[in-house]
């Protein structure tokens, strides 16, 4: 680009630098060894309960796509499973890798998936801000979706054949009528633990939910968000082939299933 800019490319190994909790005690994602998961009889069905008119745009946000959805009020909520109160949903977004081998966040017993979802809500009911509820230990609930090599997905046609409308970093699109169930698998089974958010700054609020049957993709729908770009317009382009933070220390937290 004009500027000439060099990228400085400051990957997780470097986070710890400028965001010191990156190797706090609560960190994610995590590498779930299923046979050490605790059954926990207490832990509820989700209840995930979304309106498609809640949703507003699709965007390409430099580090991974996102939808956007309205969340000044309590119209796409989750409550249910390990979560006490009704969580608001702002937005769902993935994370990928360079290739079909890797590119979830989450592992299972060290085996990780093709690319993840990552549907993203805050506690609205004892917080009155997102970014308040992100420093707080409650704050957030995510639930994750493993997606697995397989048949095109014709749910996440939806997103992938907008892609190429959000090349650039920075660019959105109206994006709406769009209920995020129609990307959950069948069985809503789940894993809980106390965790973080996966990308700078990396805050230790989350309540992750992370469901044990894959949804399927593609690779034609994978090479799609590779081929996302991580630079903005005056910038010499990038592509966005990698977003997903390695699995960090468990610390002695305990994985409970339901
Ligand atoms: C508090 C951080 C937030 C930006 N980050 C996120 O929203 C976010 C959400 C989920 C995940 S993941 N991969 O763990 O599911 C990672 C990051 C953020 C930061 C500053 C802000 N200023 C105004 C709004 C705002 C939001
Ligand atoms: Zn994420």
């Amino acid at each position: 680009g004009k500027n000439g800019m060099s990228k400085i490319y400051w990957g997780p190994a470097h986070w710890k630098e400028v965001f010191p909790v990156a190797n706090g005690d609560r960190q994610s994602p995590i590498d779930i060894k299923t046979e050490e998961t605790k059954y926990d009889p207490s832990l509820r069905p989700l209840n995930p309960n979304y309106d498609p008119a809640s949703a507003k745009i699709i965007l390409n946000n430099g580090h991974s796509t996102s939808v956007e959805f309205d969340d000044t009020v309590n119209k796409s909520v989750l409550t249910g499973g390990p979560l006490s109160g009704t969580y608001r949903l702002r937005q769902i977004h993935f994370h990928w890798g360079s290739n079909d081998e890797a590119g979830s966040e989450h592992a299972v017993d060290g085996m990780k998936y093709a690319a993840e979802l990552h549907v993203v809500h805050w506690n609205a009911e004892k917080y009155s801000s997102f970014v308040e509820a992100a420093r707080q230990s409650d704050g957030l609930a995510v639930m994750a979706v493993f997606l697995k090599i397989g048949e095109c997905n014709p749910q996440l046609k939806k997103i992938t054949d907008r892609l190429d409308t959000i090349r650039i970093k920075g660019k959105r699109a109206l994006f709406t009528n769009f209920d995020p169930s129609c990307l959950l698998p069948k069985s809503l089974d789940y894993w809980t633990y106390f965790g973080s958010l996966t990308v700078p700054p990396l805050l230790e609020s989350v309540i992750w939910i992370v469901l044990r049957e894959p949804i399927s993709v593609c690779s034609e729908q994978l090479a799609k968000f590779r081929s996302l770009l991580s630079t903005a317009e005056d910038e010499v382009a990038c592509c966005l082939l990698r977003n997903y933070r390695p699995p960090q220390p468990l610390k002695g937290r305990e994985v409970r299933r339901n």
